[in-house]
């Protein structure tokens, strides 16, 4: 792998996003972006409140963060992007912004600006909300797992993609993901 790339770690809240994320940019050496920290205010205050966000919430954030990762890897910096990227369509936002939302162009791989490779991490609901109820001074309530739940489509062909059960240790999931990076 030569040409800088994205690499967007994704899944529900409290599935290791932030914590896989960061580490797995410390050992790459790149940059790191937590999308959380992009939420414009009353994208928080909803979330605050236990409201989920919709389309309408999240597109404009989704495109800020296409941005951000363009002129990174444009400028030859490689980054790691923590973000929830639940639906398919975000993914595509996140690799071409607004000519995803033409749906022109709706195929990863077709005519990119930018290479997304997508680590998705996966696991049950019981595992997930056992770590969000332990998780302290985060805005997001745990109430809103399920509506993650039922927001989510999980990666798929031709979407070039890794899966990890949450299971896993954290420790052990960076090795394999540097693995799958370093071949693309
Ligand atoms: N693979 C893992 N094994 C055990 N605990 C984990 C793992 N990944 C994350 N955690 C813990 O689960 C909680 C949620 O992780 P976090 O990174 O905040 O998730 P997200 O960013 O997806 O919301 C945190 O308390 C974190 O320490
Ligand atoms: O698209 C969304 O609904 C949000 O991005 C959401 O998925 C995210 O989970 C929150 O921002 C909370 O942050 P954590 O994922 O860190 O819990």
């Amino acid at each position: 792998m030569e040409a800088p790339v994205a690499v967007l770690v994704m899944g529900v809240s409290g599935s290791g996003k932030s914590t896989v994320g960061s580490l797995l940019a410390t050992e790459l050496g790149w940059k790191f972006y937590d999308a959380d920290d992009y939420h414009p205010e009353e994208n928080r205050k909803k979330m605050g409140k236990g409201i989920p966000l919709n389309d309408q919430d999240r597109i404009p954030w989704l495109f800020n963060l296409h941005d951000i990762l363009l002129r990174n890897v444009s400028s030859g910096q490689s980054v790691v992007l923590a973000c929830s990227a639940l639906k398919k369509m975000y993914r595509n936002i996140l690799r071409r912004g607004e000519s995803a939302a033409t749906q022109k162009y709706d195929e990863p791989g077709e005519k990119e600006e930018l290479k997304l490779l997508v680590v998705y991490l996966n696991g049950p609901s019981e595992v997930i909300s056992g770590r969000l109820a332990k998780r302290k001074g985060h805005f997001m309530p745990p109430e809103l797992l399920q509506s993650q739940f039922d927001t989510l489509e999980p990666p798929s062909a031709p979407e070039n993609f890794l899966s990890l059960s949450v299971d896993r240790s954290v420790s052990e999931m960076i090795p394999i993901i540097v693995d799958y990076v370093k071949t693309k």
